[in-house]
């Protein structure tokens, strides 16, 4: 079965990310890539890493450019997928990896993003409960925040058995690949080498709605969620710290067995052996997640704790997993279980 695949945002490293699967998958073909302000440059000035492309040539990124492709991904900045979707039209799988369509809530969206909602794609996050009936034969996915990902494989079990209160308190730590390549002053390295920073605080990071949505989806009702966000010197990973009240006289044995039943059958998620705990350097390049939950007697609280590859699981990864399933593929095609170490 041979797929084309068009680009947009292929500069990027969201983008760069999405090709290199795309070049280890034994069904894509790489057509049209397109860029912002680098369009008209070489693919090796930008990605060097992606030799097999090295001497393609960005295109602007137009309609016209990505159209005729079977699957269009979406690597750009916020708010610049709808117009292009709509123009796809229906034929064709589009994969946007920004947040537009994750949402489900029109009102949540206009806080966090102060602009108009675009509409709700299904979401590709293929381990929560219900979620690969809709991505089966979708011509639309929404590809989940870095943070939502981990945070989300974290802690869904306990909330769907219903085993913690309707409370939790997420503190991830984010690699810096997390906020794109396009320069900003609190990523130069003077800042970044050396220091570990919260961004973010007190309810206000974008991703809190995000997170609350899918759990409140498996605990059937609402959930409230305390999101910290951290940066941490490294370019890839994430290792969020998610904890939340233990209902009266569960067990560590329970939450263990909750997990198990979720992850048994995942290829990606992993639930760790008992008194291993989950490490970024454990999940690079792959497209695992590597889960560990134990229960903190004495605070009387689930503690559980999750590693991805921001950039693999937590993007391009999941859109590569999530777009097999859209396809009829399946779903591990061009996905490593294997990270690299040490
Ligand atoms: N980085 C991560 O870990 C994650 C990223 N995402 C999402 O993926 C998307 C891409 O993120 P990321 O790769 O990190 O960002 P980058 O800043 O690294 O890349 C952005 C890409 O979009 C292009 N672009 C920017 N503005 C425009 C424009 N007006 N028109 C056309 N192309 C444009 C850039 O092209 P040029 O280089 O020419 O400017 C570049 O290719 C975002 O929506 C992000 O939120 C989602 C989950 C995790
Ligand atoms: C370290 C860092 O800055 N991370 C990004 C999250 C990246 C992500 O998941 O992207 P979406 O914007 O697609 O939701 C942030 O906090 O904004």
């Amino acid at each position: 079965m041979g797929v084309t695949a068009a680009l947009a945002g292929a500069s990027g490293y969201a983008g760069g990310e999405i090709l290199r699967l795309l070049l280890a998958h034994p069904h894509f073909e790489v057509g049209t890539l397109t860029a912002g302000s680098n369009a008209g440059q070489r693919l090796g000035a930008l990605q060097p890493h992606l030799v097999p492309l090295a001497d393609r040539v960005l295109s602007e990124t137009t309609v016209d450019a990505l159209a005729g492709h079977d699957v269009v991904f979406l690597a750009l900045p916020h708010g610049q997928s709808a117009e292009i979707a709509r123009q796809l039209g229906d034929d064709v799988l589009v994969v946007d990896c920004g947040a537009d369509f994750r949402l489900h809530d029109a009102a949540d969206w206009e806080h966090f993003y102060g602009s108009e909602h675009a509409g709700t794609w299904p979401y590709g996050l293929p381990e929560l409960p219900g979620a690969r009936d809709l991505l089966r034969g979708t011509k639309r996915i929404a590809v989940p925040g870095c943070y939502p990902t981990v945070s989300l494989l974290s802690c869904f079990p306990a909330f769907a058995e219903g085993l913690v209160e309707p409370d939790v308190v997420i503190v991830a730590a984010s690699g810096t690949s997390g906020a794109g390549k396009s320069p900003k002053t609190h990523l130069l390295g003077s800042e970044v080498m050396g220091s570990a920073s919260a961004y973010g605080v007190g309810g206000v990071h974008r991703h809190t709605p995000e997170i609350g949505q899918g759990l409140a989806a498996v605990a059937g009702g609402p959930v409230t969620v305390s999101f910290t966000p951290t940066l941490v010197p490294m370019s890839r990973g994430i290792l969020a710290t998610c904890t939340a009240k233990i209902k009266p006289g569960v067990s560590t044995a329970q939450v263990r067995e909750a997990y198990e039943k979720a992850y048994a059958a995942e290829p990606f998620v992993h639930l760790l052996p008992e008194g291993q705990w989950p490490a970024t350097a454990m999940v690079y390049g792959a497209n695992t997640a590597l889960i560990q939950v134990t229960v903190d007697e004495r605070a009387g609280r689930l503690v559980a704790v999750g590693a991805i590859d921001n950039l693999a699981k937590g993007t391009a990864g999941g859109a590569v997993q999530s777009t097999n399933i859209a396809l009829g593929l399946a779903e591990d095609l061009g996905l490593s279980k294997t990270g690299v170490a040490p």
